[in-house]
């Protein structure tokens, strides 16, 4: 794995404009951001997305807590597979940083056919380089550079859903609320893995779980 780029503490991130300072982000992406949130409050008045609340926070709890994976994968990954991508966190975000960079690509692998709807037209809308995959995370195998999910499921489940990933040569980059060490260990009763983790630069108590490989399941 590459050190290049080692995340350091969090960055407050409040608005737009804080977190194109944040992220890096061009005017254009910061635009294309602004109409995947709209599109998000829209379609969250009918069907379960995110949160109601979270919309409020968007910048900071959606875009910033996505956009840090760009930090902490190595500089050179271009294809990404984001696992229960529900409402595109973080596999829109990516897609529309990564819009226009040759060989950039996000698999959004989705069990729910209503929030695969709801990817493809913002995919569409935004023409953004990604696919929508209505499957079940497990049942796939694409090789990717970076594997990567947020809120799928415990780490021994999600573990399970992104070996055949992994196994074909994919870093995992996983971001995890609080309680993460007990999450790794319950893990370890199921999985022989080579994993660490860092801060995560949006969330104070959060991290991102690096695995490099995932061993056999152990018999429990
Ligand atoms: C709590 S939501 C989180 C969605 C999004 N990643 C986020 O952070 O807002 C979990 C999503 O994972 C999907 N999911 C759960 N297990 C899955 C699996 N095995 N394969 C594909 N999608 C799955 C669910 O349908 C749901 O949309």
């Amino acid at each position: 794995m590459s050190d290049a780029a080692q995340p350091e503490a969090a960055v407050e991130v409040v608005d737009a404009e804080s977190f194109a300072r944040a992220s890096g982000a061009t005017p254009a992406q910061v635009a294309d951001l602004e109409r995947f949130r709209v599109l998000l409050a829209e379609w969250n008045a009918n069907m379960n997305l995110v949160g109601p609340a979270t919309l409020d926070v968007f910048w900071s709890r959606h875009a910033w807590d996505s956009a840090q994976l760009l930090q902490i994968a190595p500089p050179e990954s271009l294809t990404w597979a984001d696992l229960g991508a529900g409402a595109g966190l973080p596999g829109v975000v990516l897609a529309i940083l990564g819009k226009g960079r040759e060989g950039f690509h996000v698999h959004l692998v989705e069990s729910m056919a209503k929030r695969c709807r709801f990817l493809a037209e913002v995919v569409t809308e935004l023409a953004l380089p990604a696919t929508v995959h209505h499957q079940r995370a497990e049942n796939l195998t694409l090789a990717v550079d970076i594997v990567t999910a947020r809120a799928c499921a415990p780490l021994h489940r999600l573990f399970g859903y992104a070996r055949p990933y992994l196994k074909a040569g994919a870093l995992g980059l996983f971001l995890k609320g609080q309680d993460v060490a007990a999450d790794l260990e319950e893990a370890t009763r199921y999985w022989e893995f080579e994993a660490d983790s860092v801060p995560s630069l949006s969330d104070p108590r959060g991290r991102v779980v690096r695995v490099r490989r995932l061993g056999r399941a152990r018999k429990v």
